[in-house]
């Protein structure tokens, strides 16, 4: 087992305010690791910290020597004068030698590199950011909340990708999710944060673990109980409906759902 990060006791202190108190964690090569938690509990901070954009107050940080890291921000501001297509977008974060063809076609956009990037939905420009993210084939993946403006169906893609990802390239995952139940299949650990670490673990020890239940309430964990249902079609990521190959189960999100 490779350790990538180590991360022993880190605050993360923002004026009189302390953004993140005494967290401790591991991320280990072929793992990902997820961490959820209400609006500002710090997670974007402690994930910015592990960066190195954010300052560590106090505590200690450790991180594999020449560690490659790929990020994938919550944001990004693309300035809708400039016409500029998916493939110069990525050609832009490039560096000599990496293949963004290889990079669209692992996230599954190779059709897209000639369209211009305000073109795009919601949903691919997700995509294109974690082909961004990947370019350099980096050892471990940064994500801050990957899913995010993604419908239901292509939030549960995307975290499968995510996962296919992770087998392929063999590197770490440290992502930041609100979705629990979305995202529990495409974790190994998940880290519920509301500034200290409120529980962590197996995503389904967390999701029965009291003090998760207190800051999601129960509605999160019955939507857990009913997580595997029967599905007899599938959506590309444009949302168009298809027959599946194989019958098989596709997560959701709503309880009422039977077909
Ligand atoms: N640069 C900064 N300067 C001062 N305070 C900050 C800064 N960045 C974040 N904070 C504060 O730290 C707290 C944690 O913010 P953070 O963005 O890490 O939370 P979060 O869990 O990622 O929230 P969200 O789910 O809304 O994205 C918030 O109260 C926020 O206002």
């Amino acid at each position: 087992m490779t350790l990538l990060v180590e991360a022993q006791h880190i605050c993360v202190q923002y004026n009189d305010h302390t953004a993140v108190n005494d967290v401790s964690l591991s991320i280990n090569k072929g793992e990902i690791v997820t961490l959820i938690g209400p609006n500002g509990a710090g997670k974007t901070t402690l994930v910015r910290a592990i960066l190195g954009l954010a300052p560590i107050s106090s505590g200690l940080l450790t991180k594999k020597p020449a560690l490659s890291i790929g990020y994938m921000p919550q944001k990004l501001q693309i300035d809708s004068t400039l016409p500029v297509t998916v493939n110069r977008f990525l050609a832009l974060a490039s560096r000599h030698g990496s293949n963004i063809e290889d990079a669209l076609a692992l996230v599954g956009i190779a059709h897209l590199s000639k369209k211009p990037i305000q073109a795009i939905s919601g949903g691919e420009l997700q995509r294109v950011l974690l082909a961004r993210a990947i370019l350099r084939q980096p050892e471990l993946l940064v994500l801050d909340e990957p899913a995010q403006g993604v419908d239901i169906t292509g939030q549960t893609e995307l975290y499968a990708l995510i996962k296919q990802i992770r087998d392929q390239l063999g590197c770490g995952v440290l992502m930041i999710s609100h979705d629990l139940h979305l995202v529990m299949a495409a974790t190994d650990n998940v880290i519920c944060l509301n500034q200290h670490v409120c529980c962590s673990g197996h995503p389904e020890t967390v999701s029965n673990d009291p003090a998760y239940q207190e800051l999601f309430g129960r509605t999160g964990a019955e939507q857990i109980a009913v997580y595997h249902h029967h599905h007899n079609h599938e959506h590309t990521i444009d949302g168009e409906v298809v027959a599946c190959k194989h019958d098989h189960d596709i997560p959701s999100n709503n309880p009422k759902e039977s077909n």
